[in-house]
């Protein structure tokens, strides 16, 4: 029922029932943890019955159920979108103490624990002077290393100092935090309603993307992430606000239609700064994400090897380190009535430091994964065997080209970043040669720059190829702009003077008379397949052979007898193509680096057979 009253009753008067009742009314507004006046009227009601009075508020201001004593049976009504084992329940309870005692009592821990609210609050009611009451409070911070939640508590506060503590952003930074720490990522479970935020500013870029092409593509990566999006909003300003990014009538629009349709998150198609997260957080009332954090949040959904899961982690923490410190005036504000340096400043300073510490461990981790992949790639390159990787747009339809081309299994979905960790399988060409065939991450336009910079070791196996083969989803109307966003993120590798062939790929879905496969296959080194339909891999396969050859030549050598240690070297050095025992020595025939040959100068014997 709408405004029942829960507990014992027995004994109360009508009048205050009726006054309990009016506490369906309250709204608390504007991210506030508490109101002085929720706090007062609830005092009021405690000293006249001396018992306990409880509310639950959920995120939203809204106050769910009151409940009289101290009995647990207070059926909360659900709250929408808030499940899982990371996430707290949605809801906090606000209570007081007819003792006066502000400080939370054993029971109230358990009870904070065992229903996972959002945060406990207690209320000593100090009679007569109810004014004077003091609240604290505690929330969930943590697991243990037993599994079990981690409280920390508040105060005591003067209900004014309780009024300053802005609570969405407390409430979001520990989701965060159970989010690291029970290994999920913060989109993986349950259905999040999410709304998509745009802009259109400053001069028509002449990239191609229109704000809507790429919001298009926002709300795929949100599908992606596992949210749900009920809602997209796109603005157009000559420039973005310094303070909210969007204009602050538009940031009102947004809060409102938030609270009105149970929205948990709203996303941003650009970069913000953060002050601008937590400015458009704290008028909001939900968390907010900018493209960024949700190419993270997928890229850590994904991650399965313990190299993807650093590099994941790394990307993550460089992201977050500048808004903890953000976050850190919600805390500190916290701090600011007890003492000097209140608590959650200190707290704040741990956190950056164990954050930085961290950051410094996974860089270190990464580097000994990368001295042994170096040691690898040192290996390969001494044996010679060329290498090809794979790279262009997400979705392009990479994986699926490594399947068929190297007759394997690996996963391949119509979904942005199926593939994060590289997989390398080897590939047999028509000329008997062997290759070594590497499929990476796709790319995006905007890739967050501190993943790049967190997959370089990873990406370097592309840098280090003999051969790109850059697919591209030719049935994607906006192929041309992928690809234009591959050449950036290639160059920013340091890649981009390789050796390329464009593969357009999905040749199948285009509509037969259009005409499009004629004119691009005309281009320089660049073909039309169909990774799926297995539509001329024949063809793309004698090209690669093609344009391996370019750095690799096929000489015979005559190697004496009394020489023999050098037929080992040049199986190791290249692939050997025939062997043959003469009279004068070994005639071997071996396709090899060009480089290479000069080391063998001497036994070269282009001659020696017809
Ligand atoms: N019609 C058609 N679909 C294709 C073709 N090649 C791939 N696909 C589909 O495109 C989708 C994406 O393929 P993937 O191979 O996962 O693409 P990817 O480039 O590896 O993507 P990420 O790993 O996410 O970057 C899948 O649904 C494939 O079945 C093709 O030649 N024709
Ligand atoms: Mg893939």
């Amino acid at each position: 029922m709408a405004n029942e009253i829960y507990g014992n009753l027995k004994g109360i008067r009508n009048s205050v029932i009726e006054e309990l009742k009016t506490f369906y009314d309250i709204r608390l507004e504007g991210g506030q943890l508490l109101t002085s006046e929720l706090a007062l009227r609830m005092a009021d009601v405690t000293d006249f019955i001396n018992r306990e009075v409880s509310v639950y508020v959920a995120r939203n201001g809204q106050v769910l159920a009151v409940s009289v004593g101290n009995d647990q049976s207070v059926e909360l009504p659900p709250v929408e979108g808030r499940r899982g084992a990371s996430r707290l329940s949605g809801v906090r309870c606000v209570h007081t103490h007819p003792n006066g005692n502000p400080l939370l009592s054993g029971v109230d821990i358990s009870a904070l624990k065992n229903n996972r609210f959002d945060a406990m609050i207690a209320v000593g009611v100090t009679s007569p002077d109810i004014s004077q009451s003091q609240m604290s409070f505690g929330m969930i911070t943590g697991i243990d290393d037993n599994e079990q939640y981690q409280v920390e508590c508040y105060g005591p506060l003067t209900l004014q100092e309780a009024e300053g503590v802005f609570f969405p952003n407390l409430a979001a930074m520990v989701e965060r935090i159970l989010d690291k720490q029970t290994g999920s990522a913060s989109l993986a479970q349950g259905t999040e309603r999410a709304i998509i935020v745009g802009m259109e500013y400053g001069a028509p870029n002449s990239s191609g993307w229109t704000a809507e092409d790429s919001l298009e593509e926002l709300k795929q990566l949100a599908d992606t992430a596992g949210a749900e999006v009920v809602a997209r909003f796109l603005q157009k300003r000559p420039k973005p606000d310094p303070a909210f990014f969007i204009g602050r009538g538009k940031v009102q629009e947004l809060a409102l239609y938030v609270q009105q349709e149970n929205v948990d998150l709203c996303i941003f198609d650009d970069e913000l700064s953060p002050a601008q997260q937590r400015n458009i957080e704290q008028s909001m009332g939900v968390r907010v994400l900018d493209r960024t954090a949700l190419i993270l949040d997928i890229f850590a959904q994904r991650a399965h090897t313990n190299e993807g899961k650093l590099q994941v982690e790394l990307a993550q923490l460089q992201y977050t380190l500048p808004r903890i410190m953000g976050k850190g005036l919600a805390l500190s504000r916290l701090g600011g009535g007890i003492g000097t340096r209140g608590p959650g400043e200190t707290k704040l300073e741990v956190d950056r430091r164990r954050i930085r510490d961290r950051i410094a461990y996974i860089k270190e981790c990464i580097g000994k994964v990368k001295s042994v992949r170096t040691l690898h790639r040192a290996g390969r390159a001494k044996a010679s065997v060329p290498t090809v990787s794979l790279v262009g747009y997400t979705n392009a339809g990479k994986s699926t080209l490594l399947n068929t081309l190297t007759n394997s299994d690996i996963y391949a979905q119509d979904q942005l970043f199926a593939t994060l960790d590289p997989t390398t399988r080897q590939l047999d060409l028509p000329n008997k040669q062997q290759a070594i065939l590497t499929d990476t991450v796709g790319f995006i336009q905007r890739l967050p720059h501190q993943l790049v910079a967190a997959f370089q070791s990873t990406l370097e196996e592309v840098v280090q190829s003999d051969v790109l083969l850059h697919v591209i989803d030719v049935s994607h109307e906006l192929y041309k702009e992928q690809a234009a966003a591959v050449y950036q993120v290639l160059d920013e590798l340091g890649a981009k003077d390789k050796t390329i062939i464009t593969v357009y790929n999905k040749i199948d879905k285009l509509p037969p008379d259009s005409g499009l496969a004629e004119r691009l296959s005309k281009e320089e080194n660049s073909i039309c397949i169909s990774a799926k339909a297995r539509y001329n891999l024949d063809g793309l396969l004698a090209l690669i052979a093609e344009n391996l050859k370019l750095k690799a030549v096929e000489e015979s050598f005559l190697v004496p007898y009394s020489d023999s240690a050098a037929v080992g070297r040049l199986h190791d050095a290249g692939t050997v193509l025939e062997q043959e025992y003469l009279a004068e020595g070994t005639l071997l025939k071996v396709l090899l680096d060009a480089e290479q040959v000069q080391q063998f100068a001497k036994y070269l014997a282009a001659d020696a057979k017809a």
